[in-house]
């Protein structure tokens, strides 16, 4: 079977990639994603700023041996814009695409970052992150209607109209289904919508100390892993459904071949690992990339075309 894909007309080998956050912070990490079998890779969201982030303890797996998924409450720890711009000048463009994460923490960050990024003329693809739960006193953008569509209004006209996606939230309700599709509809360039983050602001405890396990916000922190793959797949299809001009890229509980191929049916062109990501590494992609392949081959598929969005309904 052939797992080459293309997206906003690049040609990857395949369709895996990280998620923003994991694995592609500093240098090393970027230089191992490079050199991984991943189709393509994105930055960790910066800020225009450099940040620290959250205290620590700020991840854990969720719970004893064989965890379900993740906690996070990083706070948006980053090397800061200008780092991460200077990673895309010295990107290998000819081995994946490469996307960059921006989050910033004001409107005027974000333009400042997107007019910066407009400027060097990059083959990076922007991905905006609307989705950070975990910076404290900051609400997520992608819950707040109004303040998403001025965002998207100000940062497609600053782009200057070039493609560009966004992270979104998981949503829970058809009626925001609907009212987030419709806001994204209005602006043509959104060429992608990436979903989901974590399900923000959850809450692990340990009962042996009978106290939370992460030390940000009293332990509440956005959950990831086996935990959230059915959100991640009805919010892949749902966007799938209502944006039929946008691709949509699928990230949540993606752990091997079977969760790749369900996001790819639910409609998702390319498909992000996290938490896995995370507890594996790299050469997680390799072993991904050989189980998507066996069960295309199980089930006489030579390409992804022939059941991305093919999802069946009763
Ligand atoms: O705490 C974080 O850095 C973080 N953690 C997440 O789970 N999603 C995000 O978008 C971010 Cl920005």
């Amino acid at each position: 079977p052939n797992l080459a894909t293309t997206f906003l007309d690049l040609p990857l080998n395949n369709p895996l990639m990280n998620a923003s956050g994991v694995w592609c912070s500093v240098g090393s990490q970027l230089e191992a994603l490079q050199e991984s079998e991943a189709g393509a890779m994105v930055t960790k969201s910066c800020t225009l700023q450099p940040r620290d982030g959250n205290p620590e303890p700020r991840y854990r797996v969720l719970n004893g041996d064989k965890p379900w998924g993740s906690i996070n409450s990083m706070g948006l720890p980053n090397e800061g814009f200008a780092y991460y711009l200077r990673y895309t000048e010295r990107h290998d463009y000819e081995s994946k695409p490469l996307f960059i994460s921006i989050s910033g923490l004001t409107l005027d960050d974000n333009l400042a970052m997107i007019d910066s990024l407009k400027d060097a003329v990059t083959p990076a693809i922007l991905e905006i992150n609307l989705s950070c739960p975990n910076v404290p006193g900051k609400a997520q953008l992608g819950y707040d209607f109004d303040a998403m569509d001025t965002l998207l209004a100000e940062v497609t006209s600053g782009y200057g109209q070039r493609a560009l996606g966004v992270k979104l939230p998981p949503y829970f309700d058809i009626a925001h289904f609907d009212e987030a599709a419709a806001i994204l509809n209005r602006y043509p360039s959104v060429a992608f919508v990436t979903c989901i983050n974590s399900i923000g602001n959850a809450l692990a405890i340990d009962i042996d100390s009978e106290s939370v396990i992460i030390k940000p916000k009293d332990g509440f922190g956005g959950l990831g892993g086996d935990y959230v793959l059915p959100t991640a797949l009805a919010n892949v299809n749902a966007f799938y459904r209502r944006c039929p001009e946008k691709a949509i890229i699928g990230c949540g509980g993606v752990k091997s071949g079977q969760e790749a191929f369900m996001h790819i049916l639910a409609g998702a062109t390319l498909v992000q690992m996290g938490t896995a990501l995370y507890e594996e590494g790299p050469s997680i992609f390799g072993r991904v990339k050989a189980e998507l392949s066996e069960i295309m081959e199980k089930k006489g598929y030579s390409s992804l075309s022939q059941f991305h969005g093919k999802l069946k309904t009763l």
